[in-house]
């Protein structure tokens, strides 16, 4: 695999198509043990201080939908609660209709004083956030952004003033070729997880933030990816592309 990008102190980092890291997302469960929450807790944990070091005490903005994205937006819509951030979450359906991963994070986030906004009346929080952060849809974008998650993202797309930061990859965008088949978030920084993926390379993300969410060197091993941890220690770094 040729590696695309580089951390800031120079180190090779390798990305992986979408396919790619949905395999390394199920070795790290199926074969090593990991559990879908725990990566998910560092990466919300690493988005919320990315979103709360940009918002420097202003108001935050958390779009979120239904799979392993808007878990981490929601996990890192608690992160900011505890901190005693303003946030805001606004989801791209009913609660009701939550999943998994995202059901549980939201329930979780019931016990914050954040404020869970509906999508319809998210115009104005948007406008007013200082920073947005966009964890609507990930690798798993499957076509054009349709239905509420489009919308949202035109209302982001339309307000000149938030600081947006997308999670994994900016939604909308495909996360292997970087090609957006409709609308898509155009962030200032993307934080992305794990490896970076291979649609970063082209696509209008904005700096490029890569988050260490845990994953041991043997899950990358029994996929033949070429890895050298970049962290150092760090929970993560910002990457050149090349
Ligand atoms: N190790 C992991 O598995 C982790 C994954 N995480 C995140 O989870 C993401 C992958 O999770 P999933 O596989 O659940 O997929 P995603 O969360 O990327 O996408 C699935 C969601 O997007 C919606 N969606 C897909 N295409 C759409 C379209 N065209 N218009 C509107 N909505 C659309 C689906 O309805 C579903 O709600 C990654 O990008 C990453 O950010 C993190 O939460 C941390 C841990
Ligand atoms: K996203």
């Amino acid at each position: 695999m040729t590696p695309q990008f580089e951390s800031d102190e120079g180190q090779p980092v390798p990305a992986v198509t979408a396919d790619e890291m949905r395999e390394v997302d199920r070795a790290a469960v199926d074969e090593v043990g990991l559990a879908l929450l725990q990566m998910m807790e560092h990466a919300g944990r690493n988005l919320a201080e990315v979103a709360r070091e940009a918002a420097v005490g202003g108001q935050v903005v958390v779009l979120a939908g239904d799979g392993g994205n808007g878990g981490g937006g929601i996990c890192a819509a608690r992160h900011l609660a505890n901190g005693g951030a303003d946030v805001t979450l606004v989801l791209d359906r009913d609660p009701s209709e939550l999943t998994g991963a995202a059901a549980r994070q939201h329930r979780i986030l019931g016990a914050t004083d954040a404020t869970v906004g509906a999508a319809a009346s998210a115009e104005f929080a948007i406008r007013d956030a200082d920073v947005v952060v966009d964890a609507l849809v990930g690798y798993g974008l499957s076509g054009a952004l349709r239905g509420t998650a489009a919308t949202l993202v035109e209302v982001v797309e339309a307000a000149a003033a938030p600081h947006v930061v997308s999670l994994d990859v900016p939604s909308g965008i495909d996360a292997t070729t970087g090609e957006a088949p409709g609308v898509a978030v155009e962030p200032d920084t993307t934080l992305t997880l794990a490896l970076p993926k291979t649609g970063l390379a082209t696509a209008e993300a904005g700096d490029l933030l890569l988050a260490d969410i845990g994953i041991p060197r043997g899950v990358y091993d029994s996929l033949d990816i070429d890895y050298a941890d970049p962290f150092a220690g760090a929970r993560r770094v910002w990457l050149r592309r090349l």
